[in-house]
């Protein structure tokens, strides 16, 4: 009997698969970190192959755990961190040059030609997305410009691009499927979101031959299912699919018009269900897709924030302030506040609403009385300060109020920062008690697509609060801090590594 759905989370940092029974509960985790590639400054690299045997093993050990077996699955979910681009060898499925992260400032001049020929509309128009590093577009362009003989074969047919679900499914099915599904799609810089389709005028400006690219399928159907052999002795069907943020909302069930969801991960991702009307921003939001069932496309407002949580690991690896990233909290609660210290975690550029691929980090206020409690306590602030940039431009561009803010992700475990942010942002906190948000929203697609749940009613029921944070702090005191980060940011952006 299939009592188990799997899902496989491919972050940034790390693979995860988690194994999910009915009631929406992790039964198991397997976890394992891969290799970050700094080629050269700003540059951000994964080895494709190494991603691949790393959810295998992932795979095995969630099995392993439980004492499940692959008999029990009724299906596999996948998520991903978005963006990141592989190309590879159609005969061989060897990759052809390593995936360049989603992180990664290379294709920055490609970048600024684009915008210097005037082509920053036209793009937003058709993706609802800016002309940034960030993007898979211009990455593709970079490694078919790059890598020796690329652009030749590319045209030929013989190379296939993907970002990490598709790779995967690729893999699973033995090269058998190349797909992807419309969140991912919409996050490339190449998918018209309002045509559904690879857009060629779009293909033909970043001079990317269409014959690469996977076909666009819905988040929640079966594409596929793994080879025995992969899946130890047994084919589950893969059945749902979603790009991590927009799993993320679907696991918090922010199914309605003007629910939000906020995940500290690596960076922070906020997204506003906004239905089946894409909201176009004035402030630097991305209008993306967001998870549809049933043939239904629905759509979101997203900020993206760079760094989030990574700011902490800075603090425990780059400065070697603590060993492990929840110690934070302990520092940050040792003082009453960050004594006028800010950080501006600006290490790869800012992102929504300032978008300055420029900028780099920078912290203010320092005094002789600095203390390193002050100086952790600023660095969590700055990623809450950075939450309230996003949420002032959505509320702004939606129109619309925001009753509570759920929030996901590892940092999001930290209660100092969960109270600081209701301080600052004047609105509740939500945090469920599963933080696994983004594996079970794949799930949940999964499972829905194979009847392991019957419908988003019943996926519902099972959103259970473990905390909420509500604002305490004076209005006075938050107007004072909140007009001190911005006079950092501002700050942090007039100076330039360049100039
Ligand atoms: N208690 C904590 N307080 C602050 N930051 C934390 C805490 N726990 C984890 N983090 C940060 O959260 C990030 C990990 O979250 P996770 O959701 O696993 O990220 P990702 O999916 O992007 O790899 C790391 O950058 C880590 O520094
Ligand atoms: O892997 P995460 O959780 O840091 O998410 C990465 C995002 O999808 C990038 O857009």
């Amino acid at each position: 009997m299939e009592k188990y759905i799997m899902a496989i989370d491919q972050g940034t940092t790390s693979s995860r698969a988690i194994l999910f029974d009915k009631s929406g509960q992790p039964v198991s985790v397997g976890q394992k970190e891969f290799e970050q590639f700094f080629p050269k400054s700003g540059w951000v690299e994964h080895d494709a192959n190494e991603i691949w045997t790393s959810v295998l093993s992932c795979m095995a050990d969630a099995l392993r755990k439980a004492d499940v077996s692959p008999a029990q699955i009724k299906g596999i979910g996948i998520t991903n961190q978005r963006e990141t681009t592989v190309v590879w060898d159609k005969e061989t499925g060897k990759p052809i040059y390593h995936a360049l992260v989603w992180q990664s400032r290379q294709t920055e001049s490609i970048c600024r030609q684009l915008r210097e020929d005037g082509y920053e509309d036209i793009f937003r128009k058709k993706t609802g997305l800016l002309i940034d590093p960030y993007f898979s577009g211009t990455k593709v362009k970079w490694i078919l410009d790059n890598v020796e003989g690329a652009r030749e074969r590319a045209e030929k047919g013989e190379l296939l691009f993907g970002t990490m679900d598709t790779w995967l499914i690729y893999k699973l099915t033995g090269g058998k499927v190349h797909v992807t599904d419309y969140t991912n799609a919409s996050r490339t810089l190449m998918y018209n979101i309002y045509e559904l389709e690879w857009d060629q005028e779009l293909l033909d400006i970043l001079n990317v031959p269409s014959s690469m690219l996977p076909e666009v399928k819905s988040s929640s159907e079966v594409y596929g299912k793994t080879l025995d052999y992969h899946f130890f002795g047994y084919q589950v069907p893969i059945a749902g699919v979603a790009g991590d943020q927009q799993a993320a909302l679907f696991g918090q069930t922010c199914f309605e018009k003007g629910m939000v969801k906020n995940t500290y991960g690596t960076g922070c991702f906020m997204l506003m269900h906004t239905g089946e009307q894409p909201v176009q921003s004035k402030h630097g939001l991305l209008t993306t897709l967001a998870c549809g069932i049933d043939g239904k496309v629905e759509y979101a407002l997203e900020g993206s924030i760079f760094v989030g949580g990574s700011s902490i690991q800075w603090l425990r690896d780059g400065l070697r302030m603590f060993n492990q990233a929840q110690q934070s909290e302990v520092y940050a609660k040792r003082v009453e506040s960050a004594d006028g210290v800010y950080v501006v975690p600006a290490f790869v550029g800012l992102g929504t609403p300032y978008w300055d691929s420029d900028a780099r980090g920078a912290v203010f206020g320092l005094t002789r009385a600095t203390s390193k409690e002050h100086f952790i306590r600023a660095t969590l602030e700055g990623i809450a300060y950075q939450t309230k940039d996003v949420l002032m431009a959505m509320i702004e561009d939606s129109e619309m109020t925001v009753q509570s803010l759920r929030v996901d992700g590892g940092a999001a475990a930290n209660d100092f920062l969960m109270q600081f942010q209701s301080d600052i942002l004047n609105v509740p906190v939500e945090r469920p008690i599963t933080l696994e948000t983004t594996a079970l929203g794949a799930a949940y697609l999964a499972g829905l697509a194979v009847g392991f749940w019957k419908d988003k009613e019943e996926i519902k029921e099972q959103w259970q609060l473990d905390n909420k944070f509500e604002a305490e702090m004076e209005s006075e005191i938050r107007e004072k801090l909140y007009h001190g980060w911005k006079k950092a940011v501002q700050a942090t952006r007039v100076f330039k590594m360049d100039d």
